[in-house]
């Protein structure tokens, strides 16, 4: 994170339509005036990483395609030369500026192996600490689509997490949250602030605005649920709008601004991890004293109170935590393999004073209340 406290370190979204154009070219003018804004916001001081969609809305037109694919191969291949194109203008507008621009790829594999996850973290904060901007997209081309993100607006949660971020900002076709698709209803109301994305808000988010966009509001929901957890502030509002971001991060846009959760403390690192980037690997049961034990007491999860083992995974691995009626509770990662724990069941409280560790630390363990949303997202 950035050391003077008025300097911050802001992430920001956007995506395909924003980009491109409709016959799937790059808008010079689009990139132009989001490339002056980051330039303002980095000559005032602030570290800025872009998470930038329209690889594929690039791409498409240079393979021969009329309209964007709907075969994946197609849009892969698509992807592979319009995320270049899209880099070479980044890095040429950026270097016109002053600045540097630095690609990175990622699947939603390298966030999955906690190693791979830090590893990504140090690369980043190299480059943001050396002024460098670092341009992120899914890697679309190589990543098979069980693995994938899917959508770059939780990539982009999952990306603010990950570096510590001040502010996330989302840019999209439309200038925030309504309380209904306004699509659907031309009453519908722009929210200012979020304090909770209650159930109501969620049934009032539909699906993309166009045709080159691919997440839609749920899917911004889910990026906004993402950082509210982890105790960053975020924005949404209209691409191309004049200084939206610069704006947006001096608190004076239109749009919708998103409050971290202030009741739930934010998770730290390790927790943002098994929540929201891990892949459990086997789940457990437990009973309803030790969901209190874990959930209202914020203990850690006793050998003794297993009820069950499903699934083959090792020390080390990230399980599910279900209670006996099957609802989840939570993640973990375990201290011991799927078989040392069920070696455990059933077993006297004497015969278990040889097993030292818990079977989840407290500081391991998400509960879904703490996040307040279906972990694993
Ligand atoms: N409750 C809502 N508030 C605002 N926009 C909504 C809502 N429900 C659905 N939408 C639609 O979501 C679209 C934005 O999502 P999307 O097309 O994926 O944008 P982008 O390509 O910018 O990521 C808007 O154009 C709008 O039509
Ligand atoms: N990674 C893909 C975009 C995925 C995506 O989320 O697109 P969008 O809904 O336009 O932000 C690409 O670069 O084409």
């Amino acid at each position: 994170m950035v050391n003077d406290t008025n300097n911050k370190r802001v992430v920001i979204k956007i995506g395909s339509s924003s980009l491109t154009s409709l016959h799937g070219e790059i808008s010079r003018r689009k990139l132009e005036k989001l490339v002056d804004e980051v330039v303002r916001l980095k000559d005032d001081g602030h570290e800025v990483l872009l998470v930038s969609s329209g690889a594929v809305a690039a791409g498409y037109r240079k393979l021969g395609c009329l309209t964007r694919p709907e075969s994946l191969p197609e849009k892969q291949a698509a992807a592979s030369i319009g995320q270049g194109l899209l880099m070479e203008s980044y890095s040429d507008l950026f270097l016109s500026h002053g600045y540097m621009g630095s690609q990175i790829l990622i699947t939603r594999s390298d966030f999955s192996d906690e190693d791979r996850y830090n590893n990504a973290r140090n690369t980043i904060n190299v480059l943001l600490e050396r002024g460098i901007i670092p341009i992120v997209n899914e890697n679309d081309t190589i990543t098979v689509d069980r693995l994938k993100f899917g959508d770059n607006d939780t990539l982009s949660a999952k990306v603010a997490g990950l570096v510590e971020a001040d502010e996330l900002i989302i840019l999209s076709d439309i200038d925030g949250l309504y309380d209904a698709d306004p699509r659907k209803n031309e009453d519908a109301q722009l929210l200012d602030t979020v304090h909770e994305i209650t159930p109501e808000i969620e049934a009032a988010a539909g699906d993309p605005g166009s045709s080159v966009g691919t997440g839609g509001m749920k899917s911004k929901l889910d990026a906004f649920k993402i950082a509210m957890a982890s105790g960053i502030s975020s924005f949404l509002g209209k691409a191309g709008t004049d200084q939206i971001v610069y704006d947006a991060v001096y608190r004076n846009a239109v749009g919708t601004y998103f409050e971290p959760t202030s009741v739930i403390e934010d998770l730290d690192q390790k927790k943002q991890w098994i929540a929201f980037n891990s892949g459990p690997e086997g789940e457990i049961t437990i009973d309803h004293r030790a969901r209190k034990t874990i959930v209202d007491m914020k203990e850690s999860l006793l050998p003794m109170n297993v009820h069950h083992v499903n699934g083959r995974f090792k020390k080390g691995a990230v399980v599910h935590i279900n209670d006996l009626t099957g609802e989840e509770i939570g993640l973990g990662i375990v201290n011991y393999s799927s078989k040392q724990l069920e070696q455990m069941i059933g077993l006297t409280d004497p015969e278990l004073e040889s097993y030292e560790k818990a079977a989840i630390d407290s500081k391991d363990l998400v509960c879904n209340l703490e996040v307040k949303l279906p972990v694993g997202v």
